[in-house]
């Protein structure tokens, strides 16, 4: 196969930024993205309907002047203090989408997260009624706990009794990392799934760290070990409906990345669908493809599929080493090296 033609993709999950990042981060996801959900965890945090739909016209106003747009889909940011009002304002409004939960200082910019999950419990009930979806960082962030069982333990410890208490709450599961993620999404009732990044797919800790540390490679949850990574690529080109694609692309400056104490995310907006079509390839699951990419994600969210399509070609598609930004630059996923598959635009 040399070339492959499918429905449009969203991306469930990207982080934009704000000020003057959101210029380059638009411009990359207009490429070709038909919708994003977009991550609330600015500071301060996208905590109300009114903050969110001022982001949005931010986010309208960076893509002005581009060949194309995407749409984005807003979130709020949940915390101690998030009211039942607000929820039903967001329920009601037609820009937010989704609820987004970070415990409080899993990852970053979620200090403003929260702290005790049960005190949210009332929150959870009237999202449920609302029919609010919940997404969830899942990790947990007691210092006992090694980095590498943060997750695992976060689904026993949280998640489970909540899905199993709101029984009609849609939940996502994001960027899951590990095999017992993968397990529970895939037997849990309905109306719970995940998304999964192109980096989990790609790279595993031994990527990360054997040989030198590689901070570009560092996000939350951390990479794992090879046996998660195969679990990760086995549920995304499984055809399962409850994992879809979600980039979890997350700009930090060089600087920044490249760090005694360095940032967490890895930036993939420049070429996220051409990096999931390299892992698809290697399964030969490429037909899979649009399934996670561009059908499964509109059906939890109930919204319709795109109805245009996108077609990737085999080929060089080179990755420049850094980009600017501002003052400042970034260094995109495989920065300097040669993608095998090219969304050609129209
Ligand atoms: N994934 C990351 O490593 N970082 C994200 C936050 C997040 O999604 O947890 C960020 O905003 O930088
Ligand atoms: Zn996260
Ligand atoms: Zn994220």
């Amino acid at each position: 196969m040399d070339s492959i033609t499918l429905r449009r993709p969203d991306d469930w999950h990207v982080h934009l930024r704000d000020g003057d990042m959101l210029r380059h981060t638009c411009a990359d996801m207009a490429r070709y993205m038909g919708r994003a959900i977009v991550m609330p965890n600015l500071t301060p945090p996208v905590t109300t309907v009114a903050a969110a739909e001022a982001y949005r016209a931010r986010i309208v106003d960076a893509m002005a002047g581009l060949p194309r747009q995407f749409e984005p889909l807003m979130t709020l940011y949940l915390t101690d203090n998030t009211s039942a009002d607000e929820i039903r304002r967001a329920a009601e409004s037609d820009c937010v989408h989704a609820v987004k939960l970070y415990p409080a200082g899993a990852t970053t910019n979620s200090a403003a997260g929260v702290n005790a999950l049960e005190s949210l419990y009332p929150i959870l009930e009237v999202m449920q009624e609302v029919d609010l979806p919940l997404l969830v960082h899942g990790e947990v962030t007691d210092p006992e706990i090694d980095i590498f069982d943060r997750e695992a333990i976060f689904i026993e410890r949280h998640l489970a009794p909540i899905v199993a208490r709101f029984d009609a709450l849609r939940v996502v599961l994001e960027h899951i990392t590990t095999g017992d993620a993968v397990h529970f999404v895939a037997g849990a009732r309905a109306g719970v799934a995940a998304t999964i990044t192109a980096h989990h797919l790609l790279l595993n800790r031994n990527d990360l760290l054997v040989g030198g540390v590689k901070p570009h490679y560092y996000c939350l949850p951390v990479l794992k070990r090879q046996r998660h990574q195969e679990a990760l690529i086995a549920a995304a080109t499984s055809a399962d409906p409850r994992f879809f694609l979600g980039t979890d692309s997350a700009p930090h400056t060089r600087g920044s990345k490249e760090s005694s104490c360095g940032c967490a995310g890895v930036y993939t907006a420049h070429a996220s669908l051409e990096l999931y079509a390299e892992v698809f390839e290697a399964q030969n699951a490429l037909p899979a493809l649009e399934l996670f990419a561009s059908l499964h994600g509109p059906a939890f969210y109930g919204l319709p599929a795109n109805d245009d399509t996108v077609t990737l070609e085999r080929g060089d598609m080179p990755v420049p080493e850094e980009r600017a930004l501002g003052e400042e630059t970034l260094v995109p996923l495989r920065g300097g090296e040669s993608l095998r598959w090219r969304v050609v635009t129209s």
